[in-house]
């Protein structure tokens, strides 16, 4: 098995036998197969092994070659099948039933399981799905010539930041990236003359807005591109940096280099973009300029002022102090790197975002780096295509063509794209359905060998299992405890933020599950399908009317509503908490100090009472309490007695004094403290 793993070029071994072919992302299966094959060594004499590793269209190939020559193979020496004379062509799906294949094959479903169990995949029925390197193995075996299905023909985009196209200087894209709240888009309102910032749910920017904004009197444009802060959007940042010509990173004078800052500049590097700094809140008194300087330098940013090449320009949102500046240093910057883009070009871009919107369909914001798009042409993006039936521009008003570096709204789409997927343009409705049709079978046959997978591991560890007995199963669902969520959002980015933070979320064997994410609002299935699988449901950004929450109810069904991020994260948490094992905790209810002790005679001896005055809380007779020194518990137990002056009473009320006797504690000492505590279960922190 190690030696199958091992093998990186053509190798010859000895008594082994069969040929498979797998892709490298299955070639774990290798793995598998190799053990499945073991026990045929014991039996039958195998010839030879052959191990490559080549260029294969769609990715590297482990080919594995093997002739079964021994009269005892099982397939040469089946009676009663006669294999075809000359290699018949045969296509195989990527995963297929031993049953569906036995009728592809025209040979009888039970010699293919008896071969498959000789072949060592034990318990095998009709039903069981066989992934395309055994099916192609056998087929090749039964003397099938097995083709390849035609491998996805999307044309490959060149580099969108390509400098070398020609063509007239367009407008440069700008991102403008940086910390939570460190005034990005309060930024972009100044150079806009708009007030975006104050209307944001929450005050923070949850999705990337694009803006087309003139300069110079209409004769220079900029598209800024603005990202959001929070945590929760590095795939946005991220995205951000990739289609920027040029990154504006933005740093809040009185707070410096912080997490998001930091993260945003090694995307910044690894999209290898040119980068200005604004400094903002530079109207703010004490901006320690050399401190930020010596963070960005210890990032990686070559700070002009300490002799590297990156501007640092302080600006004031607030008061214009340095605006011009800024706008000045991305003209300039863009003129340098003279980007070039031909309007005639076939038109590539990105999807920077994509939503839904009730009675006009699907649209996405499209960045455009070469060619134009206009109304009539075809595009695909992702899983998508559309006839261009509109476009918005960023003031929402209608255009025949987006020219390139100016972004649009376009609407048309099949589908939603999804935001971050590569737009062109194809020549036809039928060469985007063609295309799509690819990438479909291409990402069906990755979920169809998933789920094969998924199946037949599920069978092995349910064997496993029964063979172990309940101890084993019981150990098995323990493990399979999962927190189900089913997410609908407002658009595909903040679809992918919400997923990105939910997916991990982890504590102890009790797992997160995203069943589903999609765009738009709560449906009635939605809520059918929660039920079923005790999942929570979330509705980011989309709100949800009162019929909809009392149907959830009607269903028992948790449905969480939120516009801002961190509000739904919190809750996200506390439901989660509630699916975790419960703890236990001691509450303190009453706190007093021993302030002297008292010698009692008792029945038989003398006792020592605690003088006590209570300074939090309300001492319960009846509950626990415990005897905490140097910040130490040295004992707990119960009350034997509890008096006021010289009356038994149940509880004493904080400012009071009291007599308290330990059951069976003696060893106390003044300045001691009690502490009256209850024990209850609740949700660990998470
Ligand atoms: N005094 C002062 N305040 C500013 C300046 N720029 C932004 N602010 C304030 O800083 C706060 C955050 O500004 P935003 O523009 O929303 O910050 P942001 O970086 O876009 O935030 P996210 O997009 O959520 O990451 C707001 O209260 C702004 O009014 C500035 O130059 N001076």
């Amino acid at each position: 098995m190690a030696f199958l793993s091992a093998c990186t070029s053509w190798r010859h071994v000895h008594n082994a036998g069969f040929t498979f072919i797998t892709k490298f992302p299955f070639v774990r299966n290798v793995h598998k197969l190799s053990y499945h094959i073991s026990p045929l060594s014991s039996r039958f004499s195998l010839a030879d092994i052959s191990v490559k590793e080549n260029n294969h269209p769609n990715g590297p190939q482990l080919r594995l070659q093997t002739h079964f020559f021994h009269s005892s193979s099982p397939m040469h020496a089946t009676k009663g099948f006669r294999f075809p004379k000359s290699s018949t062509p045969l296509t195989l799906p990527a995963v297929l039933s031993v049953a569906s294949f036995a009728n592809l094959l025209q040979i009888p479903t039970r010699r293919i399981l008896r071969d498959l169990n000789r072949l060592g995949i034990k318990d095998v029925f009709p039903e069981y799905l066989i992934t395309y390197e055994y099916s192609s193995l056998l087929a090749e075996e039964y003397g099938f010539d097995v083709q390849e299905a035609a491998a996805y023909s999307a044309p490959s985009p060149k580099s969108l930041n390509s400098k070398k196209d020609s063509g007239p200087l367009r407008p440069p894209v700008v991102t403008l990236m940086g910390h939570v709240d460190h005034g990005k888009t309060t930024l972009l309102d100044a150079f806009r003359k708009s007030t975006i910032a104050s209307t944001e749910h929450g005050g923070i920017t949850q999705k990337i807005g694009a803006f087309t904004v003139p300069f110079d009197k209409g004769s220079k444009f900029i598209t800024f591109l603005d990202t959001p802060g929070h945590m929760a959007f590095e795939a946005m940042r991220k995205r951000g940096a990739n289609i920027a010509d040029i990154v504006v990173l933005v740093v809040a004078g009185d707070d410096g280099v912080k997490p998001q800052t930091v993260e945003a500049i090694k995307h910044i590097q690894s999209a290898d973009v040119p980068v200005v700094v604004a400094l903002t809140k530079s109207d703010r008194p004490g901006t320690p300029i050399h401190k930020i300087y010596e963070q960005l330098l210890n990032n990686g940013i070559q700070v002009e002022a300490l002799g590297g090449e990156t501007q640092i320009i302080p600006i004031s949102a607030k008061t214009g102090k340095g605006i011009p500046e800024l706008e000045a240093a991305i003209l300039t910057l863009a003129e340098i790197m003279e980007i070039r883009a031909s309007p005639r070009d076939p038109f590539q871009g990105w999807i920077v975002e994509s939503s839904v919107t009730k009675g006009v369909g699907s649209s996405a914001t499209v960045v455009v780096k070469r060619g134009t798009v206009k109304k009539g042409m075809y595009l695909v993006a992702g899983k998508s295509w559309c006839k261009v039936r509109s476009l918005v521009d960023v003031n929402k008003k209608s255009i025949k063509q987006v020219l390139p570096g100016q972004a649009a709204q376009v609407y048309g789409w099949k589908d939603l794209p999804i935001a971050g997927d590569l737009a062109y343009e194809v020549k036809s409705e039928s060469e985007a359905k063609r295309i799509l049709s690819d990438i479909y079978r291409q990402s069906n046959e990755q979920n169809f060998y998933e789920l094969a997978e998924s199946q037949n591991e599920q069978r092995v560890s349910a064997l496993a299992a029964k063979k172990s007995g309940p101890a084993a199963i019981q150990e098995e669902t323990s493990v399979s405890k999962s927190f189900n969520i089913i997410a609908k959002c407002e658009d595909t980015g903040s679809m992918e933020a919400l997923s990105d933070y939910l997916k991990p979320l982890q504590f102890g064997k009790v797992k997160s599950r995203v069943l589903y994410t999609g765009v738009g609002p709560v449906t009635e299935t939605d809520i059918e399908r929660a039920e079923t699988s005790d999942a929570i449901i979330i509705s980011f950004g989309v709100s949800v009317p009162k019929a909809t929450f009392r149907l959830a109810e009607k269903h028992n069904v948790k449905l969480l509503f939120h516009n801002v991020i961190y509000h739904l994260m919190d809750d996200v948490r506390k439901l989660f908490a509630l699916r975790l094992p419960p703890i236990l905790v001691q509450r303190v209810t009453g706190e007093a100090i021993i302030s002297a002790i008292f010698d009692i005679k008792a029945k038989r001896a003398v006792v020592h009472v605690a003088g006590c005055r209570v300074t939090n809380g309300t001492i319960e007779k009846s509950h626990k309490i415990r005897l905490v020194r140097n910040d130490k518990i040295i004992w707990s137990g119960e009350i034997d007695s509890l008096k006021h002056l010289k009356e038994e009473v149940t509880s004493i009320k904080k400012g009071r004094e009291c007599g308290i006797l330990l059951k069976n504690f003696d060893e106390i000492v003044t300045g001691d403290k009690l502490q009256t505590f209850v024990e209850e279960y609740k949700p660990p922190d998470f």
